[in-house]
């Protein structure tokens, strides 16, 4: 594949785009990376992706692709010579689908909350819902792995994706609140899934280092301090 048939509108501090890199760096393909501030936006990423706005977007040949867990499973289905992301057998895709969007649905918001929060105790609520997403996860990964490295078996699958972009923000989090959340006494199995992910080859070049995050974070938070200042004027 030449490199400019693929195109990843991606940015370095993003869970979501590192999701895109991950498959791509699965199934061994070559593609340029456009890295988007975001402050503007590029005219390609309004172009490309006029309803959300958001990055990631992939571009093959012409064609734009919009939406993380979207963009994994066309990357899936179009290169299918190389090893599968999700399960060929359709009940476990289902599965797997949906736990990728209790990802989504319930420790997103979840770690955004832990940052953005201006009071101790919205801080802690949000700390006990990240808790009960790592706590259910880690049932999930012993009864899914057999025993295996990842919830997807022997190889990184969709679960791991789709949870495995998180885990550098959840150590953010971890540093700036001074509370370990992800410990071998609550969820020994995920302790040691998180180390093999980080290690994988897929992630270990594309893996954002946690320091630089934290001064990211800082900016973040300084600029929802101040939308929220605005708004209640
Ligand atoms: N559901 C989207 C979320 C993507 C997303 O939130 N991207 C952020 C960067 S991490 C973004 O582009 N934010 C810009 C904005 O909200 O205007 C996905 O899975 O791709």
């Amino acid at each position: 594949m030449a490199k400019n048939e693929l195109k990843l509108l991606g940015g370095w501090f993003s869970p979501f785009a590192l999701r895109v890199e991950i498959a791509l760096n699965i199934k061994s393909l070559n593609y340029e990376n456009i890295e988007e501030t975001l402050n503007p936006k590029s005219d390609l990423l309004l172009q490309s992706n006029p309803v959300y706005k958001k990055i990631p977007v992939l571009i093959h040949g012409d064609k734009p692709i919009s939406e993380s867990g979207i963009i994994v499973q066309y990357i899936d289905e179009v290169w299918t010579n190389a090893p599968s992301i999700l399960p060929t057998n359709a009940y476990d895709r289902a599965n797997t689908r949906f736990w990728a969007s209790y990802i989504d649905d319930k420790l997103f918001p979840s770690l955004r909350n832990i940052l953005a929060a201006e009071d101790e105790e919205a801080k802690k609520t949000n700390f006990i819902q990240v808790e009960e997403v790592l706590e259910r996860m880690e049932e999930v990964f012993n009864k899914h792995s057999e025993g295996k490295a990842y919830f997807g078996g022997d190889k990184i699958g969709f679960i791991d994706i789709a949870f495995g972009s998180t885990l550098r923000w959840l150590s953010v989090i971890e540093n700036m609140s001074g509370k370990k959340v992800l410990v071998e006494a609550k969820t020994p199995s995920l302790v040691k899934w998180a180390e093999t992910f980080a290690a994988d080859p897929a992630v270990k070049g594309v893996f954002p280092e946690t320091d630089k995050l934290i001064e990211f974070a800082k900016v973040l938070q300084q600029r929802w301090a101040s939308a929220a200042a605005a708004a209640a004027k």
